[in-house]
């Protein structure tokens, strides 16, 4: 991965609007094949953060780097349609920009919706809506795909099902993807880097260093409630081929923050050895 090509690149981005930073300070790396997910409470800075990385937000400071000739397959969190026009999914595809038939039966074939093609799209379930999107973002073939809350209106799940597909998206074209999401669940299914927002990056690293960072739990864990159950995972330790044991470093960096973001699931994992536990519970 260290060898992969820098797709973009973020030093000290800050963006002001209004006397008011959304968000600052914020370092971020995406390669080639490589997928980031940035996670936070609402209104922490993702989709700010990902729309600055795209070009989309120019950054008030800081420098944003992107590879010469970078194409971008962007799935924004909301569509700007007149939902009152019928609209085929065919039609979907190309409402900003031509394709041929074949590459449009490509796209909907690469993500498992080819019999859908002439099916409306108001009528699509949550699943459906979301890979007829994917579809649209991919016939462009981009080196960087850009997907803000993916699973949104998905039962749990079509969500497994997303997840794979996603990460089958980058097995196969090799793109880079960064993934936004509220929801943890994302990080730990399909993640190589997880970056923990709030206005400034709290902390950063592999999913499994991230959500056992004390900062991590301070945005996610502390403050959640039975009935919004929070999420646990505590790998302190990695387990080798030969058996040997060895320590994980603590990954976090950054300011630490403290917010009431609380979290809707929970989840315990057990791994090969019997000593972690994984299981979702309760889907909000
Ligand atoms: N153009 C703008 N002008 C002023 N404030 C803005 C603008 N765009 C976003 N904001 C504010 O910036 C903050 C960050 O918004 P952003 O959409 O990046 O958050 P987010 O983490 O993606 O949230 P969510 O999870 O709710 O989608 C929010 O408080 C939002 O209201």
């Amino acid at each position: 991965m260290a060898s992969s090509e820098i797709l973009v690149e973020l030093t000290g981005v800050g963006v002001e609007r209004d006397g008011r930073w959304l968000v600052r300070g914020i370092d971020l790396q995406l390669r080639r094949g490589e997928i980031v997910t940035l996670i936070g409470p609402n209104g922490s800075g993702k989709s700010t953060t990902a729309k600055t990385a795209i070009g989309i937000i120019e950054p008030s400071v800081g420098r944003v780097v992107r590879t010469a000739g970078l194409r971008v397959g962007y799935v924004p969190q909301k569509l700007a349609i007149d939902w009152t026009m019928p609209l085929s999914v065919e039609r979907l595809m190309t409402l900003t920009s031509r394709h041929s038939r074949q590459e449009i039966e490509a796209a909907l074939a690469s993500v498992g919706v080819s019999h859908l093609a002439q099916a409306e799209v108001q009528r699509l379930s949550g699943g459906e809506f979301q890979r007829a999107l994917l579809a649209r973002a991919l016939i462009r073939r981009p080196d960087l795909l850009v997907l803000d809350e993916p699973v949104q209106g998905v039962d749990v799940a079509g969500e497994a099902a997303l997840y794979d597909l996603i990460r089958s998206i980058r097995d196969r074209t090799g793109c880079g993807i960064l993934l936004i999401s509220h929801d943890l669940h994302v990080v730990m299914a399909a993640t190589d880097t997880v970056i923990c927002l709030n206005g400034h990056v709290c902390c950063r690293g592999t999913p499994e260093s991230v959500a056992s960072s004390e900062r991590y739990w301070q945005l996610f864990g502390h403050r959640s409630s039975p009935a919004l159950a929070l999420y646990r995972h505590h790998h302190d330790h990695t387990h080798g081929d030969d058996g040997s044991v060895t320590a994980l470093p603590d990954a976090a960096s950054d300011a630490p923050c403290g917010c009431d973001a609380v979290h809707h699931r929970e989840h315990e994992h057990r791994d090969a050895h019997g000593d972690h536990e994984e299981r979702a519970r309760g889907h909000a």
